[in-house]
């Protein structure tokens, strides 16, 4: 039987998470991806990689908690076999404060990450400049290890990859018989998307191994997470500042807000620094249209635009456009446009 062919466009965690979900649910298909870069060098690697993420404003929250149980359910069977260390990931606890009581206080995950409450009065007290907290324990995801584990299993179901900047769909609809596009913060040129913008996020990569509990700002100013091979420091939210470059301010800005929550930072050996353009956008986009070349139909299913949440919601979203290829490869395309 010919094989149909599959092209994922991104190789961060999106597009990585879509191919092998992809791959090993169908067989009967051949997944190539297509990317301009790879791990190291996606946005995806800059993230700290902790599942926490914030309510998206006009997604209901039923399809988000799907999204983000999707994820968690598939990471903490990760974390709980022998491939957590090369996957990189693991259960992390921590805190997240607010100078202010947040108008959520129970987000809509509480009850599938572990241990979730609002912190005691003497936890707080830790916290002078805060009036209310969470505790929690989640899951860390870490790209660096996570994408090229992905890579190595998206191989073994079959999948190829490699290494194309694509410029042109209808181009590429010649080659294949279904598009998905992850291509994250580059869809505001590939599919001219200008609801799509980047958030740019600093980070420091610390040598901290004696701390082992995660502390973040409500506000996303300020955080630490422990990792395997360094702690890392954040952040910052710079809306559409296309700025790859590190910059020192910004790197002071980090270290003095973190290290008013942990002092012994202070000390702390920097191991580097880095940037990543988050692909902002009011929701993630994932649907499928149908792409007109010549008199046949492509379909063209979208997931992009996680904003701060990708490595959060990766699995689940990729699990939905898994759905969306299937149903596309039964469904008969609307009458071709004369
Ligand atoms: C500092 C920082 C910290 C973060 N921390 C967290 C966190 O703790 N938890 C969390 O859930 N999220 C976090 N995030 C957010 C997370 O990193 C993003 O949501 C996620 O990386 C988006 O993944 P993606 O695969 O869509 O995009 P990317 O990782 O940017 O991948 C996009 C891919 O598409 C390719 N591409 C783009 N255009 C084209 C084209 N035209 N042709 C071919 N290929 C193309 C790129 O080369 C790349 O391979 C953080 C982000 C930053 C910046
Ligand atoms: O805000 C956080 O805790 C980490 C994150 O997702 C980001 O910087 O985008």
């Amino acid at each position: 039987m010919k094989k149909v062919k599959v092209v994922v466009i991104g190789a961060g965690v999106v597009g990585m998470s879509t191919a092998v979900c992809i791959a090993e649910a169908l067989p009967f298909c051949t997944v190539t991806i297509l990317a301009e870069k790879f791990s190291p060098d996606t946005t995806s690697d800059v993230a700290a990689g902790i599942l926490l993420p914030k309510e998206i404003p006009g997604v209901p929250l039923e399809r988000q908690r799907r999204w983000f149980k999707g994820t968690f359910d598939h990471l903490l069977a990760i974390a709980e076999s022998p491939q957590a260390s090369e996957a990189g990931v693991f259960l992390s606890s921590g805190y997240q404060v607010f100078k202010e009581v947040p108008s959520i206080t129970k987000p809509y995950w509480a009850d599938i990450v572990f241990g979730f409450r609002t912190m005691t009065d003497h936890e707080i007290k830790r916290f002078p400049n805060h009036k209310f907290g969470q505790a929690v324990t989640t899951i860390k995801c870490e790209s660096l290890r996570y994408l090229p584990w992905l890579e190595k299993r998206l191989t073994k179901a079959g999948g190829r990859m490699k290494r194309e900047k694509v410029t042109d769909l209808q181009q590429l609809a010649h080659s294949y018989d279904v598009i998905v596009n992850c291509s994250g913060l580059g869809s505001h040129s590939l599919v001219g998307d200008e609801q799509v913008y980047p958030v740019r996020g600093q980070i420091i990569k610390v040598h901290a191994p004696w701390l082992k509990n995660f502390i973040r700002d409500g506000n996303g100013n300020a955080y630490i997470y422990p990792g395997i091979d360094y702690v890392t420091l954040g952040g910052t939210q710079q809306v559409n500042d296309w700025r790859l470059e590190v910059d020192k301010d910004d790197s002071k800005g980090i270290m003095e807000r973190c290290s008013e929550f942990v002092p012994s930072l202070r000390t702390a050996q920097v191991l580097g620094e880095k940037v990543g353009l988050r692909p902002g956008r009011s929701n993630v986009r994932l649907e499928r249209e149908w792409l007109q070349v010549q008199d046949r139909q492509v379909p063209l299913v979208h997931n992009y635009g996680h904003y701060s949440w990708g490595i959060s919601l990766s699995w689940g979203t990729a699990l939905e456009a898994l759905d969306l290829v299937r149903k596309s490869l039964y469904e008969k395309p609307p009458r071709a446009r004369l």
